[in-house]
Protein backbone atom coordinates (compact mmCIF):
# COMPACT_ATOMS: atom_id res chain seq x y z
CA UNK A 1 0.00 0.00 0.00
CA UNK A 2 1.74 3.34 -1.08
CA UNK A 3 1.49 6.55 0.76
CA UNK A 4 -1.47 8.58 -0.80
CA UNK A 5 0.03 12.58 -1.45
CA UNK A 6 -1.57 15.49 -2.64
CA UNK A 7 0.87 18.71 -3.20
CA UNK A 8 -0.36 22.65 -3.02
CA UNK A 9 1.38 24.85 -5.19
CA UNK A 10 2.34 21.66 -7.68
CA UNK A 11 3.21 24.20 -9.83
CA UNK A 12 5.54 26.18 -8.07
CA UNK A 13 9.11 25.99 -7.50
CA UNK A 14 9.65 23.55 -5.29
CA UNK A 15 6.02 21.75 -5.90
CA UNK A 16 6.67 21.08 -9.37
CA UNK A 17 10.37 18.77 -8.69
CA UNK A 18 8.48 17.56 -5.61
CA UNK A 19 5.29 16.32 -7.98
CA UNK A 20 8.46 14.51 -10.38
CA UNK A 21 10.05 12.72 -6.92
CA UNK A 22 6.62 11.56 -6.14
CA UNK A 23 5.87 10.07 -9.02
CA UNK A 24 9.33 8.75 -9.49
CA UNK A 25 8.77 6.97 -6.20
CA UNK A 26 8.17 3.27 -5.17
CA UNK A 27 6.31 4.01 -1.86
CA UNK A 28 3.94 7.22 -2.90
CA UNK A 29 1.37 7.60 -4.88
CA UNK A 30 0.51 11.51 -6.24
CA UNK A 31 -3.24 11.82 -6.23
CA UNK A 32 -4.24 15.28 -5.77
CA UNK A 33 -2.80 18.48 -7.09
CA UNK A 34 -3.52 22.29 -6.55
CA UNK A 35 -2.42 25.89 -7.84
CA UNK A 36 -4.80 28.23 -8.62
CA UNK A 37 -3.85 28.20 -12.36
CA UNK A 38 -4.10 25.70 -14.78
CA UNK A 39 -7.49 24.16 -13.18
CA UNK A 40 -9.14 21.69 -14.87
CA UNK A 41 -5.87 20.45 -16.43
CA UNK A 42 -4.03 17.06 -16.64
CA UNK A 43 -0.85 17.69 -14.18
CA UNK A 44 1.40 15.28 -16.89
CA UNK A 45 0.87 17.77 -19.48
CA UNK A 46 1.57 21.08 -17.11
CA UNK A 47 4.51 19.61 -15.89
CA UNK A 48 5.69 17.45 -18.87
CA UNK A 49 4.88 14.37 -17.02
CA UNK A 50 3.92 12.01 -19.68
CA UNK A 51 0.91 9.35 -18.81
CA UNK A 52 0.11 11.90 -15.03
CA UNK A 53 -3.87 12.24 -15.56
CA UNK A 54 -4.47 13.94 -11.90
CA UNK A 55 -6.11 17.17 -12.64
CA UNK A 56 -5.23 20.23 -11.12
CA UNK A 57 -7.74 21.44 -8.72
CA UNK A 58 -8.31 25.10 -7.24
CA UNK A 59 -8.61 24.31 -3.32
CA UNK A 60 -7.64 21.94 -1.19
CA UNK A 61 -11.46 20.74 -0.39
CA UNK A 62 -11.50 19.87 -4.21
CA UNK A 63 -8.24 17.96 -4.18
CA UNK A 64 -9.21 15.54 -1.61
CA UNK A 65 -12.63 14.31 -2.44
CA UNK A 66 -10.34 11.78 -3.48
CA UNK A 67 -8.43 9.17 -0.51
CA UNK A 68 -5.44 11.28 0.53
CA UNK A 69 -3.37 10.33 3.44
CA UNK A 70 -0.98 13.28 3.52
CA UNK A 71 -0.74 16.87 1.85
CA UNK A 72 2.22 18.76 1.59
CA UNK A 73 1.75 22.47 0.80
CA UNK A 74 4.02 24.65 -0.55
CA UNK A 75 2.11 27.80 -1.50
CA UNK A 76 2.25 31.51 0.19
CA UNK A 77 2.06 32.75 3.62
CA UNK A 78 -1.56 33.75 3.15
CA UNK A 79 -2.74 30.36 1.62
CA UNK A 80 -0.81 27.89 4.10
CA UNK A 81 -3.19 27.98 7.08
CA UNK A 82 -6.08 27.63 4.90
CA UNK A 83 -4.78 24.57 3.46
CA UNK A 84 -3.68 23.23 6.13
CA UNK A 85 -7.13 23.72 8.61
CA UNK A 86 -9.19 22.27 5.17
CA UNK A 87 -6.46 18.90 4.97
CA UNK A 88 -7.12 18.38 8.44
CA UNK A 89 -11.16 18.27 8.17
CA UNK A 90 -10.78 16.05 5.44
CA UNK A 91 -8.72 13.88 7.57
CA UNK A 92 -5.22 14.13 5.81
CA UNK A 93 -1.84 14.26 7.43
CA UNK A 94 0.37 17.46 6.49
CA UNK A 95 3.75 18.43 6.21
CA UNK A 96 4.07 22.48 5.93
CA UNK A 97 6.94 23.57 3.23
CA UNK A 98 5.30 26.92 3.27
CA UNK A 99 6.85 30.15 5.37
CA UNK A 100 5.14 32.56 7.15
CA UNK A 101 3.26 30.83 10.03
CA UNK A 102 3.64 32.57 13.51
CA UNK A 103 3.90 30.71 16.70
CA UNK A 104 0.07 31.31 17.33
CA UNK A 105 -0.47 29.66 13.67
CA UNK A 106 0.96 26.74 14.68
CA UNK A 107 -1.04 26.58 18.19
CA UNK A 108 -4.13 26.61 16.41
CA UNK A 109 -3.28 24.07 14.04
CA UNK A 110 -1.73 21.77 16.68
CA UNK A 111 -5.23 22.05 18.62
CA UNK A 112 -7.27 20.90 15.73
CA UNK A 113 -5.23 18.45 14.53
CA UNK A 114 -4.90 17.08 18.22
CA UNK A 115 -8.54 17.36 17.92
CA UNK A 116 -8.78 14.96 14.57
CA UNK A 117 -6.17 13.04 15.42
CA UNK A 118 -3.67 13.92 12.97
CA UNK A 119 0.17 14.78 12.58
CA UNK A 120 1.45 18.29 10.85
CA UNK A 121 5.03 18.45 10.30
CA UNK A 122 6.62 21.73 10.03
CA UNK A 123 10.16 22.50 8.99
CA UNK A 124 11.54 26.33 8.64
CA UNK A 125 13.79 24.46 6.05
CA UNK A 126 13.86 21.14 4.61
CA UNK A 127 17.65 21.64 3.76
CA UNK A 128 20.32 19.37 5.25
CA UNK A 129 23.01 21.95 5.77
CA UNK A 130 20.23 24.69 7.03
CA UNK A 131 19.47 21.71 9.88
CA UNK A 132 22.98 21.66 10.71
CA UNK A 133 22.65 24.98 10.93
CA UNK A 134 20.62 25.01 13.22
CA UNK A 135 22.02 22.23 15.38
CA UNK A 136 25.75 24.11 15.80
CA UNK A 137 23.62 26.99 16.47
CA UNK A 138 21.73 25.88 19.77
CA UNK A 139 25.33 24.07 20.33
CA UNK A 140 26.98 27.62 19.99
CA UNK A 141 24.19 29.37 22.11
CA UNK A 142 24.88 26.93 25.24
CA UNK A 143 28.62 29.09 25.12
CA UNK A 144 28.07 32.08 24.02
CA UNK A 145 25.16 34.73 25.32
CA UNK A 146 24.57 37.13 22.87
CA UNK A 147 23.56 36.34 19.02
CA UNK A 148 21.63 37.57 16.39
CA UNK A 149 20.38 36.66 12.81
CA UNK A 150 20.08 37.64 9.33
CA UNK A 151 18.31 36.23 6.67
CA UNK A 152 19.46 37.42 2.71
CA UNK A 153 16.39 36.28 0.44
CA UNK A 154 15.54 36.74 -3.43
CA UNK A 155 13.66 39.88 -4.06
CA UNK A 156 9.98 38.46 -4.32
CA UNK A 157 10.46 36.96 -1.15
CA UNK A 158 6.85 37.86 0.58
CA UNK A 159 6.83 36.78 4.39
CA UNK A 160 9.55 38.25 6.82
CA UNK A 161 11.27 36.84 8.75
CA UNK A 162 12.23 33.54 6.53
CA UNK A 163 10.83 30.52 8.09
CA UNK A 164 14.01 29.81 8.70
CA UNK A 165 14.74 32.21 11.06
CA UNK A 166 11.47 31.97 12.70
CA UNK A 167 12.65 28.46 13.39
CA UNK A 168 16.30 29.29 14.57
CA UNK A 169 15.10 32.21 16.69
CA UNK A 170 12.58 29.45 18.71
CA UNK A 171 14.87 26.81 19.16
CA UNK A 172 17.59 29.46 20.22
CA UNK A 173 15.43 30.84 22.86
CA UNK A 174 14.86 27.74 24.40
CA UNK A 175 18.27 27.35 24.53
CA UNK A 176 18.10 30.89 26.85
CA UNK A 177 17.57 34.40 26.07
CA UNK A 178 20.34 36.37 24.65
CA UNK A 179 21.94 38.95 25.76
CA UNK A 180 22.10 42.33 25.14
CA UNK A 181 24.61 45.10 26.15
CA UNK A 182 21.61 47.47 25.20
CA UNK A 183 18.15 46.33 25.63
CA UNK A 184 16.27 46.61 22.33
CA UNK A 185 13.83 48.80 23.89
CA UNK A 186 16.31 51.33 25.30
CA UNK A 187 17.59 51.80 21.52
CA UNK A 188 18.49 55.84 20.96
CA UNK A 189 16.87 56.53 17.39
CA UNK A 190 15.12 54.28 15.12
CA UNK A 191 14.16 51.27 17.24
CA UNK A 192 13.29 49.09 13.87
CA UNK A 193 17.26 49.49 12.96
CA UNK A 194 17.49 46.77 15.69
CA UNK A 195 15.36 44.21 13.77
CA UNK A 196 12.35 42.06 14.73
CA UNK A 197 12.37 40.84 17.73
CA UNK A 198 11.10 36.80 17.39
CA UNK A 199 10.87 35.73 20.42
CA UNK A 200 13.79 36.97 22.12
CA UNK A 201 16.42 37.10 19.08
CA UNK A 202 16.84 40.18 16.97
CA UNK A 203 16.30 38.95 13.15
CA UNK A 204 16.98 41.32 10.13
CA UNK A 205 15.62 40.45 6.83
CA UNK A 206 16.79 41.46 3.49
CA UNK A 207 15.50 40.95 0.22
CA UNK A 208 17.34 42.30 -2.50
CA UNK A 209 18.21 41.05 -5.99
CA UNK A 210 21.27 38.44 -6.51
CA UNK A 211 20.26 36.46 -3.72
CA UNK A 212 18.47 32.80 -3.41
CA UNK A 213 18.62 32.04 0.45
CA UNK A 214 21.16 32.50 2.61
CA UNK A 215 21.28 32.76 6.68
CA UNK A 216 23.35 33.66 8.98
CA UNK A 217 23.60 33.42 12.83
CA UNK A 218 26.15 35.64 14.30
CA UNK A 219 27.44 35.19 17.99
CA UNK A 220 29.47 37.91 19.57
CA UNK A 221 31.79 37.45 22.81
CA UNK A 222 34.17 40.63 23.88
CA UNK A 223 37.08 39.21 21.82
CA UNK A 224 35.74 36.94 19.47
CA UNK A 225 32.99 36.09 17.02
CA UNK A 226 31.82 33.00 14.93
CA UNK A 227 29.25 32.88 11.56
CA UNK A 228 27.59 30.20 11.27
CA UNK A 229 26.08 30.17 7.79
CA UNK A 230 24.10 28.19 5.19
CA UNK A 231 23.65 29.47 1.37
CA UNK A 232 21.01 27.25 -1.07
CA UNK A 233 21.94 27.78 -4.52
CA UNK A 234 18.70 26.14 -5.77
CA UNK A 235 14.94 26.93 -5.54
CA UNK A 236 13.51 23.01 -5.09
CA UNK A 237 17.34 20.92 -4.90
CA UNK A 238 17.78 21.07 -1.36
CA UNK A 239 14.23 20.83 -0.10
CA UNK A 240 13.24 17.56 -2.16
CA UNK A 241 14.41 14.85 0.20
CA UNK A 242 13.69 16.38 3.49
CA UNK A 243 10.21 16.95 2.36
CA UNK A 244 10.00 13.72 1.07
CA UNK A 245 11.15 11.77 4.55
CA UNK A 246 8.52 14.15 6.26
CA UNK A 247 6.10 13.00 4.10
CA UNK A 248 6.80 9.26 5.14
CA UNK A 249 6.62 9.78 8.90
CA UNK A 250 3.75 12.04 9.56
CA UNK A 251 1.21 9.68 9.40
CA UNK A 252 3.09 8.34 13.28
CA UNK A 253 2.62 12.12 14.29
CA UNK A 254 0.12 13.79 16.30
CA UNK A 255 -0.74 17.21 16.38
CA UNK A 256 2.34 19.67 14.90
CA UNK A 257 5.90 18.74 15.33
CA UNK A 258 8.69 21.78 13.88
CA UNK A 259 11.93 21.25 12.75
CA UNK A 260 13.57 18.43 10.59
CA UNK A 261 16.02 17.60 13.48
CA UNK A 262 13.12 15.59 14.84
CA UNK A 263 12.75 13.33 12.00
CA UNK A 264 16.40 13.04 11.48
CA UNK A 265 16.88 11.09 14.56
CA UNK A 266 20.44 12.98 16.07
CA UNK A 267 19.66 15.93 16.49
CA UNK A 268 20.62 17.60 19.95
N1 LIG B 1 10.50 24.93 4.34
C1 LIG B 1 11.34 24.95 3.33
O1 LIG B 1 12.39 24.29 3.36
C2 LIG B 1 11.02 25.76 2.12
C3 LIG B 1 9.97 26.62 2.14
N2 LIG B 1 9.63 27.30 1.01
C4 LIG B 1 8.40 28.09 1.07
O2 LIG B 1 7.44 27.41 0.26
C5 LIG B 1 6.55 28.34 -0.35
C6 LIG B 1 6.55 28.11 -1.86
O3 LIG B 1 7.82 28.41 -2.40
P1 LIG B 1 8.08 28.33 -3.98
O4 LIG B 1 7.82 26.97 -4.50
O5 LIG B 1 9.43 28.92 -4.18
O6 LIG B 1 6.95 29.34 -4.52
P2 LIG B 1 6.37 29.53 -5.99
O7 LIG B 1 5.84 30.92 -6.04
O8 LIG B 1 7.35 29.09 -7.01
O9 LIG B 1 5.13 28.50 -6.06
C7 LIG B 1 3.95 28.69 -5.33
C8 LIG B 1 2.93 27.65 -5.79
O10 LIG B 1 1.76 27.78 -4.99
C9 LIG B 1 0.62 28.05 -5.83
N3 LIG B 1 -0.24 28.94 -5.05
C10 LIG B 1 0.04 30.19 -4.61
N4 LIG B 1 -1.00 30.68 -3.93
C11 LIG B 1 -1.94 29.70 -3.91
C12 LIG B 1 -3.24 29.61 -3.36
N5 LIG B 1 -3.79 30.62 -2.67
N6 LIG B 1 -3.93 28.45 -3.54
C13 LIG B 1 -3.41 27.43 -4.24
N7 LIG B 1 -2.17 27.47 -4.80
C14 LIG B 1 -1.46 28.60 -4.63
C15 LIG B 1 1.22 28.65 -7.11
O11 LIG B 1 0.40 28.49 -8.24
P3 LIG B 1 -0.72 29.59 -8.62
O12 LIG B 1 -0.06 30.93 -8.52
O13 LIG B 1 -1.15 29.20 -9.99
O14 LIG B 1 -1.79 29.41 -7.61
C16 LIG B 1 2.48 27.78 -7.24
O15 LIG B 1 2.12 26.52 -7.75
C17 LIG B 1 7.03 29.70 0.12
O16 LIG B 1 6.30 30.08 1.26
C18 LIG B 1 8.49 29.48 0.51
O17 LIG B 1 8.94 30.39 1.44
C19 LIG B 1 10.32 27.19 -0.14
C20 LIG B 1 11.42 26.37 -0.20
C21 LIG B 1 11.86 25.59 0.92
O1 LIG C 1 11.10 31.36 -0.02
C1 LIG C 1 11.91 30.43 -0.17
O2 LIG C 1 12.36 30.08 -1.28
C2 LIG C 1 12.34 29.69 1.02
N1 LIG C 1 11.79 29.95 2.16
C3 LIG C 1 12.02 29.26 3.35
C4 LIG C 1 12.09 30.20 4.50
O3 LIG C 1 11.26 31.15 4.56
O4 LIG C 1 12.92 30.03 5.39
C5 LIG C 1 13.10 28.24 3.33
C6 LIG C 1 13.96 28.17 2.14
O5 LIG C 1 15.16 28.80 2.39
C7 LIG C 1 13.37 28.66 0.87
Amino acid sequence: MTIRVAIAGVTGKVGGPLAKAVVQSNDLTLVGAIARSNTGRKLGDVLGIPGLDVPIRATVADALSVPCDVLIDYTRADAVKGHVLAALEHGAHVVIGSSGLSDEDFAEIDTVAKERDRGVFAAGNFAITAVLLQRFARMAAAEIPSWEIIDYCYEKKVDAPSGTSRELARQLDEVRAPHYHVPVSSTVGHRDARGASIGKTQVHSVRLPGYTMSFEVIFGTGAERLTIRHDSLDAAGPYVGGTLLAVRKVQSLRGVVRGLDHLLGNGT
